[in-house]
C-alpha cells in the first residue's frame, strides 16, 4: 500500500518536472530560433525578471525615450527567462500590428490575467477571433454615439454629487474625520484569519479620506489629526475662499464606479453616497463593489506563482482561491445573472408589447432629469446588449457566460480608466493654471443648468472646442493605459517606416517575426513622441489641437511622401504617427474592422464622462498643488499617480480646492 503511495507519488513528481523542463526547453528553443535574436536591445539585468522591472517604472524614467535614442526606433528588450519581446515604435509597424487585430492577439498569459483580474474568459478584453467579432457587433449598439449622449444625465448627476461634496469639504468649518471604508471586506465567518481582504479593497476604491487618517503623515510631514488639510489654514463656514487638499483619485474612483454602475448595468454602488451616509441600504448595494475590489485586487497582487502560471499553463490549474476570493466571484455571479434575468425579462416583455415602447435615441430637445431614473432607465449598456442579443440571428448571440462576463469587462475595463483620466487631468490643471482659468473661463460661458441640463447644454459641453483640446493633450500626455502587448499569430514580416540597425550593425527595412514572439507597443511613448507632437511633445499644451495642420518645416516633396507611407497628419500633429482611433493618437489603440477591431469600444463613453465631469467641476472649484509635492506615475495595468515622498500611502493625488466665485 505504502509502496504504491509512493511509486504513484514519484511518478506524479516526475511527470511534473519533465513537464516543466520541456517547456521551459520549448520556450528556450523558441526564443534562439526567433529572429528578434538579431536585433538591438539594452541588456538585461536579470535572468528571470529580464528588464521588467525597469518598465514597471518606464514612466518616471523615460525608459523607452533613451532605449529609442540607443537603438532606434525598433529594438528588443528581455522579459521572463530572458525572452527577447519586440518593441518599436515606428508608426509604420505599430499600424501593420494593431490593423491585424487577429493575427496579432493578445498574449495567451495578458488574457489569462486580464479574465482572471475580473473581465472573466468570455468578455470583449479577452476573447479572440470570431468569437471577438460576433460580441463585437452585438456590442455596437450599446455605444454608438447617441446611445452614449443618452447616458448623459448619469455622468451630469454623478458630478454635480461630487461638485456638492467637495463644495462641503473645501469651504466647511469642520474637521472631516475619516468615514468608515465602505469597502471594507466583512470578515465572512468563512474566511480564514489573516486573509489578504483587507489590503486588497483599498487599492480598488480606496478610502477618499485615507490619505488623512490619523497618523499618517503628509508629504510635508504633518500630522493630520484625521482631518482634511487646510493649506490656507481658513476656517469661516461658508466662505468663499476657503480651501482643503483631497485625494481626488480616491473620490474619482468612486464616482466613476458610481456611473459604470449606473450606466453599464443599471446598478447603484452609491459608493459616493456611502461617504456622506451610512445606512444599510447602500451598505447593501456595496456588496459588488467589494467583490469586485476582492477579485481585481487579488490578481493584481505580484506574485512567483503568477509568473510561472504565465509561461506554464498547466500550473493554472493549481491556482489557490482563498475563501474571500471564492465568496466574491459567487456574489458577482450571483448579482450578474440577477441584472441580466431583470433586462431580459424586459426586453422579452417590451418586444412583446410594441416596438414603439424601446426607448428612443437621445431626443433633440430632451430635458435631461436628474435624480430620475426614467430619463436613463433601460438604456444601460446591459439592457442594450441584451436587446441587440435577442434581435440577433440564434447562431450569433451571446450566451449566459459571455453576457454575464460582459458586466466585469465593463467594470474593469471602465471604471479605473476613467478615474485616472480624470484624476490626470485635475493634475495637469492644477500645473498649469492659465490653462484651468482659460478653460473654466470659457465653460462658464455655457449656463450652469440649475436643474436639468437641456440636451442643447449637453451638445455645447461636448462640443467645446477648448474643453475638447483640454481632454485631448490630457489624454495624450497622460494615457491611463501605457502600453499593451500582442503575439505573433504566424510568421510574418512587419514594415517600417523606419530603417534599423541589427545587432551586427546592418540596415534593416523590415521586422521579421516568428509565430509566438511578444510584442509591446508602447503607447504613452508613442503618444509624446517628439517627431510627431514636436519639440515640445512634453509639455501640456492645449492650445496645439486647435491648430490644424502643424506640418510647417517638412518639404513638400518629403511631406507628400510621409503622408503616401503614414497618412496625414492630424490635428495637433507636426508628423503623422500611427493613427489612433481618437485624436491621433494611441490612447484607445487602434484597430481594423475587418481584422480585429480591438480599439476602445468605451472611448465615447469616457470622453463624455470626462468633459461633463470637468464641466460641473471647474465652474466653481480651483484645483492647485503643493509646489513640493512630486507625483510619480505607478503602472499596475491602468498608470495611477503616486507621492514620491509617500510611497506609503500608495496611489493618491492630493490636490487643493477652493471654491471660486462666479466673476472670477
Ligand atoms: C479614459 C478611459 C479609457 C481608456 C484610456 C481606455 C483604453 C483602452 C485601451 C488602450 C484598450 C485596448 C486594450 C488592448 O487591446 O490592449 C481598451 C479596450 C477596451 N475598453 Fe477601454 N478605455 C477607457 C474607457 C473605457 C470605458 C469607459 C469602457 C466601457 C464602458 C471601456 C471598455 C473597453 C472594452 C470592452 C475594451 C475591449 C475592446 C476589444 O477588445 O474589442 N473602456 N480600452
Amino acid at each position: 500500500m505504502l509502496h504504491d503511495l509512493l511509486s504513484s507519488s514519484l511518478l506524479v513528481g516526475a511527470g511534473l518536472v519533465l513537464y516543466a523542463l520541456s517547456t521551459f526547453l520549448l520556450l528556450v528553443l523558441r526564443q534562439a530560433l526567433s529572429p528578434l535574436r538579431n536585433l538591438r536591445g539594452p541588456s538585461s539585468p536579470s535572468f528571470f525578471m529580464g528588464n521588467l522591472r525597469e518598465m514597471h517604472d518606464q514612466e518616471n524614467t523615460n525608459l523607452v525615450v533613451r532605449w529609442e535614442q540607443q537603438y532606434g526606433t525598433t529594438f528588443v528588450y528581455r522579459g521572463f527567462m530572458g525572452g527577447a519581446r519586440l518593441m518599436t515604435t515606428d508608426p509604420v509597424a505599430v499600424a501593420h500590428i494593431l490593423g491585424r487585430g487577429y493575427d496579432y492577439p493578445k498574449p495567451d498569459f495578458v488574457r489569462d490575467n486580464l479574465s482572471n483580474m475580473a473581465a472573466g474568459e468570455h468578455g470583449l478584453l479577452t476573447v479572440e477571433g470570431e468569437d471577438h467579432r460576433r460580441q463585437r457587433k452585438i456590442l455596437g449598439p450599446a455605444f454608438t454615439s447617441a446611445h452614449i449622449k443618452s447616458l448623459s444625465p448619469i455622468f451630469w448627476n454623478k458630478a454635480v454629487e461630487l461638485r456638492n461634496i467637495w463644495l462641503d469639504i473645501a469651504s466647511s468649518s469642520q474637521s472631516h474625520a475619516a468615514p468608515s471604508d465602505p469597502f471594507h471586506v466583512i470578515q465572512s465567518s468563512k474566511a480564514p484569519k489573516g486573509d489578504r481582504a483587507f489590503a486588497i479593497t483599498t487599492s480598488v476604491l480606496p478610502n477618499p479620506f485615507s490619505s488623512f487618517m490619523p497618523g499618517k503623515t503628509t508629504a510635508r510631514g504633518q500630522n493630520n489629526h484625521a482631518s482634511i488639510t487646510r493649506p490656507d489654514s481658513t476656517t469661516g463656514s461658508t466662505s468663499e475662499g476657503s480651501s482643503a487638499r483631497v485625494d481626488v483619485l480616491a473620490w474619482l474612483a468612486r464616482a466613476t464606479l458610481d456611473v459604470i454602475g449606473e450606466a453599464g448595468f443599471g446598478y447603484r454602488f452609491s459608493s459616493l453616497a456611502s461617504t456622506v451616509k451610512d445606512d444599510e441600504k447602500v451598505e447593501k448595494e456595496n456588496e459588488l463593489a467589494r467583490a469586485f475590489g476582492v477579485i481585481f485586487s487579488s490578481a493584481r497582487k505580484f506574485r512567483v506563482m503568477t509568473i510561472l502560471q504565465a509561461w506554464f499553463p498547466a500550473l493554472r490549474r493549481f491556482r489557490r482561491e482563498g475563501a474571500v476570493e471564492r465568496e466574491a466571484r459567487e456574489t458577482m455571479r450571483r448579482i450578474g445573472l440577477s441584472l441580466i434575468e431583470k433586462r431580459q425579462a424586459e426586453a422579452t416583455k417590451e418586444q412583446a408589447a410594441a416596438l414603439h415602447t424601446r426607448p428612443t435615441p437621445f431626443p433633440a430637445n430632451a430635458e435631461l432629469t436628474p435624480g430620475t431614473e426614467h430619463a436613463t432607465a433601460g438604456r444601460d449598456l446591459l439592457s442594450v446588449l441584451i436587446r441587440s442579443n435577442i434581435s440577433s440571428v440564434p447562431s450569433q448571440r451571446l450566451s449566459l457566460e459571455e453576457t454575464l462576463c460582459q458586466i466585469s469587462t465593463f467594470l474593469s475595463a471602465g471604471h479605473e480608466t476613467s478615474s485616472a483620466a480624470l484624476t490626470w487631468t485635475l493634475y495637469a490643471l492644477a500645473r498649469a493654471p492659465d490653462v484651468q482659468a482659460r478653460l473654466r473661463r470659457e465653460l462658464r460661458s455655457i449656463p450652469f443648468p440649475s436643474s436639468a441640463p437641456p440636451a442643447e447644454a449637453i451638445a455645447a459641453i461636448l462640443d467645446h472646442p477648448y474643453l475638447d483640446a483640454v481632454v485631448r493633450e490630457s489624454l495624450r500626455l497622460h494615457a491611463p493605459v501605457t502600453s499593451t502587448m500582442r503575439v505573433a499569430g504566424a510568421d510574418d514580416v512587419v514594415p517600417v517606416a523606419r530603417p534599423f540597425l541589427d545587432r551586427r550593425g546592418r540596415p534593416c527595412n523590415a521586422i521579421h517575426v516568428r509565430r509566438g514572439d511578444i510584442i509591446t507597443v508602447p503607447v504613452q511613448a508613442m503618444n509624446k513622441s517628439k517627431e510627431v507632437w514636436g519639440g515640445d511633445a512634453e509639455v501640456f499644451r492645449p492650445e496645439r489641437w486647435l491648430v490644424r495642420g502643424e506640418d510647417r518645416d517638412w518639404s513638400d516633396e518629403e511631406a507628400e511622401e510621409r503622408e503616401r507611407r503614414e497618412g496625414k497628419p492630424g490635428r495637433g500633429q507636426k508628423r503623422a504617427g500611427a493613427p489612433g482611433l481618437w485624436g491621433n493618437m494611441l490612447t484607445f489603440l487602434n484597430g481594423n474592422p475587418l481584422n480585429g477591431n480591438r480599439a476602445c469600444i468605451g472611448f465615447r463613453f469616457a470622453i463624455n464622462e470626462i468633459k461633463i465631469f470637468l464641466y460641473v467641476l471647474l465652474h466653481d472649484i480651483e484645483f492647485s498643488i503643493d509646489p513640493t509635492i512630486q507625483i510619480e506615475k505607478k503602472i499596475n495595468v491602468v498608470t495611477r499617480p503616486a507621492v514620491r515622498s509617500e510611497p506609503h500611502m500608495g496611489n493618491q493625488m492630493p490636490l487643493n480646492i477652493r471654491r471660486i466665485a462666479s466673476g472670477s
